[in-house]
């Protein structure tokens, strides 16, 4: 709701509008509150904050007076100037960028545009606050586009003044003490640009010491590639880090950027950078990060966050067009002379110089993460702890590229230790000769996998098992195939053959158990698709296996999860010949076809071969059924 201020005597008629109290969203008003008492540790980074904003409004004023004539030309060079004044304790940043008008100003500075930013703050700030980890909180105000409160972190008042390039912009004048409301009123700015002065708090008049702000600006904005001065004295490098000779940048300088470009915390430094220039068959430059932590929204598909510069100018902040999906994890900057600068979002779609930037990124990454996991493969793990997920669902949409990243993939295994992973490379080099095939099994635990029926024989011979327990495993597999000439298999699925096929002793175990198998093919009915001996059980009287080609029960979940139509396909029902549950019923059907037992025996080995896949489907039913066993064993024993 807006209040109008009472009008003044001295104010003058129409030509300006009198200021207008307005108050902040509830949310911004909750996030100024976060902002001002949980994170006062780290203050000075309110500084890094409104410079990164001076930064991008320059930005944003090159691309704009390139690409359009209407707009009111920029004053001067491009710079930031710093004013401090320690008798008026102020601070005055201002820059000859974009400038704001009076629309946006009430828009970008009364509400939080990114929804569903407070909750995440809030729940976030609560845990950050009980483990005094300021830091992360620090990190949490540059993700969430609320960079700009954290002035009232050290100001008792923030005045903006502000005009905007565009054509017939008023100058504004924004005004705000940063407890629940801000006037707005007509400003006298005569130039575009915004010039923010901080009435600094009592205790804040540190920030009035042109060391003290020269040492901030050099610890955080180094690397602006405008002038940044100080009291007239410029303060910063100014370097464009990407453009410089690979071998001149330093690991320092490179978590510095890394921090510039993602808001990060003090100290933060990335996992991993790429630092490549190509020239053919397209010229760009990319600065690329992995950054430690996986961001919250990482699933959020079309959260890409490269910066996309062409020619020095910044035309996307948030480009999705450099890089595939599955490397959506990367933040950085991306170059290029070939780009032309009146490319809008819509065109960017087609260019085809942007197509040639991201082949060639895609290539460059995964050849330089391979190398990584070859030189530091503790560094990768922690790459592929945090991204894997992410990564991997490049083997199923990036079908020219699949193989370089299966090459990336790590997967947990019947064989390595709950905390390891292993990558196909290793399975293959550790398959026994007579193994052909590379076995896996997916689910939803790594617990769950390691008790399935399903491995027993595996276990046996000494072949490893892959565990898959990520959704997107089984898109993985199926869209995989094979690795180096060997096929992937599901153990839970057809027929398997252990490479020891012994068609005489199958046949005889076959024949061993077929009046158990008829007789529970008979009580089961159209519940199964088969009744059969099984070559994959050891210890457990029967498993569920999907027929070859069938979804199986763990992609069935999935889809189902995920709101598809999924029928549960009917499964074959294997029963382990040397179980004596399987033998004795064998004989027993064999002797008298209608005895008793046989149904409840046959009903109970299709419902344990359930619940081993994790699917109670009727429970009463199940109890009612070991009742029932529980009511002849009872009455046996007794009788004896
Ligand atoms: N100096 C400035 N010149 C022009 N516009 C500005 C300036 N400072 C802030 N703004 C506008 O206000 C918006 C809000 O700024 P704020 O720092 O709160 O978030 P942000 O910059 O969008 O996100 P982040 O802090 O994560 O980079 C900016 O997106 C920008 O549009």
């Amino acid at each position: 709701m807006t209040q109008e201020a009472p009008p003044t005597p001295e104010a003058p008629p129409a030509a300006s509008p009198p200021a207008v109290e307005m108050p902040f969203q509830a949310e911004v008003q909750q996030v100024l509150s976060l902002v001002i008492n949980s994170l006062y540790a780290n203050q000075e980074v309110f500084l890094r904050e409104l410079v990164s904003n001076a930064s991008d409004a320059l930005d944003k004023a090159r691309f704009l007076g390139l690409t359009r004539k209407d707009v009111t030309e920029q004053e001067g060079e491009p710079a930031i100037s710093i004013q401090l004044d320690d008798e008026a304790r102020t601070i005055v940043i201002e820059d000859n960028g974009v400038g704001m008008t009076r629309d946006e100003v009430v828009q970008n500075l009364g509400t939080i545009a990114k929804s569903g930013s407070l909750e995440f703050l809030k729940s976030h700030a609560e845990a950050l606050r009980a483990s005094q980890d300021k830091d992360g909180a620090v990190k949490l105000i540059g993700q969430f586009g609320v960079g700009f409160y954290a002035a009232f972190m050290v100001a008792a008042r923030v005045d903006v003044e502000t005009r905007s390039m565009l054509p017939e912009a008023e100058p504004v004048l924004w005004r705000s003490g940063g407890s629940g409301t801000f006037t707005v009123a007509t400003g006298e700015r005569a130039h575009p640009g915004t010039k923010i002065t901080l009435h600094l708090k009592e205790d804040a008049r540190e920030y009035t010491k042109a060391y003290r702000i020269k040492e901030i600006i050099r610890k955080y904005s180094d690397f602006v590639h405008f002038p940044i001065s100080v009291n007239g004295e410029v303060s910063n490098r100014k370097a464009a880090l990407w453009s410089l000779p690979k071998s001149q940048v330093t690991e320092e300088q490179h978590a510095e950027f890394f921090r510039h470009v993602t808001g990060g915390y003090e100290g933060e430094k990335p996992l991993w950078h790429l630092h490549v220039s190509i020239d053919a068959p397209v010229q760009f430059q990319a600065l690329l990060y992995v950054p430690e932590k996986a961001p919250p929204d990482l699933f959020q598909r079309d959260r890409r966050a490269i910066r996309l510069y062409a020619k020095r100018v910044l035309i996307v902040e948030d480009c999705d067009k450099v890089a595939p999906i599955y490397l959506r994890f990367l933040r950085g900057v991306v170059d290029s002379e070939d780009l032309s600068l009146n490319v809008s979002r819509e065109m960017l779609q087609e260019d085809k110089a942007l197509k040639q930037i991201e082949t060639q990124i895609t290539k460059q990454v995964l050849k330089g993460l391979k190398e990584l996991s070859e030189s530091e493969p503790e560094t990768y793990k922690k790459v592929w702890n945090e991204f894997g997920k992410v990564l991997k669902e490049g083997v199923s949409v990036d079908w020219k590229n699949k193989d370089a990243i299966a090459d990336l993939c790590r997967f947990g295994s019947m064989n390595t230790p709950e905390a390891e992973l292993i990558s196909l490379k290793q399975y293959v080099a550790a398959m026994p000769e007579s193994q052909k095939e590379i076995y896996y099994l997916t689910g939803t635990s790594r617990r769950g996998l390691e008790k399935s029926p399903h491995i027993e024989a595996f276990k046996k011979r000494g072949y490893d098992v892959l565990f898959m327990t990520e959704p997107v495993d089984e898109w993985v597999v199926q869209t995989l195939n094979e690795y180096e000439k060997r096929r992937l298999r599901s153990i839970a699925h057809g027929d398997i053959d252990l490479g020891e096929k012994d068609e005489k002793a199958d046949e005889k175990a076959n024949e061993q158990i077929k009046s158990a198998v008829s007789a529970v093919k008979a009580t089961l009915g159209e519940r199964v698709k088969d009744v059969r001996a099984s070559r994959r059980l050891t210890d457990s009287a029967s498993c569920l296996v999907a027929a070859e080609g069938d979804l199986g029960v763990n992609m069935e979940r999935i889809m189902r999860m995920m709101g598809e139509d999924a029928p549960q396909a009917k499964r074959i029902l294997e029963l382990n010949p040397e179980s004596p549950i399987v033998k004795n019923l064998s004989a027993l059907a064999e002797k008298d076809p209608s005895a008793e037992p046989i149904k409840l025996w046959s009903e109970l080995l299709y419902e344990q071969a359930l619940l081993a896949e994790g699917v109670v489907v009727d429970p009463a039913k199940l109890v009612q059924h070991i009742q029932d066993l529980l009511v002849q064993a009872s009455n046996a024993a007794v009788a004896r």
